[in-house]
């Protein structure tokens, strides 16, 4: 904790001193670029992705520990009866991704990404934000810090993905917050929230930012306030694996969220993240929009759990592979004469 004693400041701290790109790797990734056996910016996005790498890492491309971490919370809103699973599918899903039987391993597996799940003290649910602050100013800095800490063994490509149920109303609600509009805008089925179980998750997010709306101009209050746990352990991953040199690739609709409320204290605060896909909730392509971002991939994907980032990184490696390991028009003896 800092000097003044208050469990966010050191926080605010970071947020105000983020290092920024490394243009020395960067200028030499782009002339490296010129070099390779391709007509120039053939390789579209993935040449741009190879850049970001450089920039981000400070070295040339190369993804060699990719990995994929999982926040998991519970969120004491869902005793406003908004979602149509349980809570306790959190805690059976960690046990799912740890036994190799949910979908996130399956593509882990595939792209040869390691995965490491995070559970955030499950049997203990965030207060209901219709009715209080989610967290203390103390457990939100605390999970942040936790958030932080999950990064320090070590990659080179960090994946964001979470597990809540009832988080995709928390996402919402931190949405309406920080962007604005109507609640219906952010609102969407989630896990599949229909009739009146979405006319209630939309009334749940309308009471919760009119309740709270004195303190959410500012974007750590909107973290605790509306937020949760694996939303604050995103954000501090987000925030370690900048001071780490590590890129991040952010998944679906509730880790954006969890991004957005960095975004809002420092509109650099994203820039070595790459948001992996824009999922089928309605509200995501909106909220990846107001970051100025442009999803990878957009494949009617609506599971969370880090599958729309850990997709994304099979692109970000090959971008990395193409960069790196393409011969120059000199190495191979082509004509680079268009
Ligand atoms: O990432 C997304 O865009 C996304 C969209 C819909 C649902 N989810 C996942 O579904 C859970 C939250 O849904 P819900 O209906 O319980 O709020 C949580 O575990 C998320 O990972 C995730
Ligand atoms: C079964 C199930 C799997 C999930 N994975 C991420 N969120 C989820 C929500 C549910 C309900």
């Amino acid at each position: 904790m800092s000097a003044s004693g208050l469990p966010f400041d050191d926080f605010r701290e970071l947020l105000r001193n983020l290092p920024g790109p490394d243009s020395a790797a960067l200028s030499a990734a782009r002339a490296r670029d010129a070099e390779l056996t391709k007509p120039p910016g053939a390789l579209g996005r993935l040449e741009e992705i190879a850049f970001w790498l450089a920039a981000w890492t400070g070295r040339k491309p190369a993804v060699t520990r990719p990995l994929v971490a999982i926040f998991a919370g519970n969120h004491g809103v869902t005793k406003q009866a908004i979602t149509p699973f349980p809570p306790s599918v959190t805690a059976q899903m960690v046990e799912n991704f740890a036994a190799g039987g949910a979908a996130i391993n399956q593509i882990c597996i595939a792209h040869d990404l390691g995965l490491k799940v995070f559970d955030l003290a499950l049997d203990y649910p965030t207060a209901d934000i219709t009715e209080a602050p989610a967290l203390s100013e103390r457990d939100c800095a605390a999970t942040m810090a936790f958030g932080m800490e999950a990064v320090a063994g070590g990659t080179d490509l960090l994946c964001i993905g979470e597990m809540g149920i009832g988080n995709t109303t928390i996402a919402a609600a931190i949405n309406l917050a920080l962007y604005g509009g109507t609640a219906e805008e952010w609102v969407g089925p989630g896990t599949g929230s229909t009739g009146p179980l979405l006319e209630r998750k939309i009334a749940a997010v309308e009471k919760a930012v009119a309740l709270h709306r004195a303190h959410l101009a500012d974007p750590l209050e909107v973290l605790r306030r509306l937020g949760g746990r694996e939303l604050a352990a995103m954000a501090g991953a987000i925030l370690a694996a900048r001071m780490q040199k590590i890129p991040v690739i952010i998944d679906g609709y509730v880790a954006t969220a969890a991004g957005a409320v960095l975004r809002a204290a420092n509109p650099s605060a994203l820039d070595h993240c790459l948001i992996g896909h824009v999922s089928a909730e309605p509200g995501h392509l909106k909220s990846i929009e107001k970051l100025g971002k442009t999803p990878l991939l957009a494949l009617g994907m609506r599971l969370g759990e880090g599958t729309g980032a850990a997709l994304a990184a099979g692109i970000v490696k090959a971008a990395a592979a193409c960069h790196s390991g393409m011969a120059t028009f000199a190495q191979a003896g082509v004509s680079n004469q268009a």
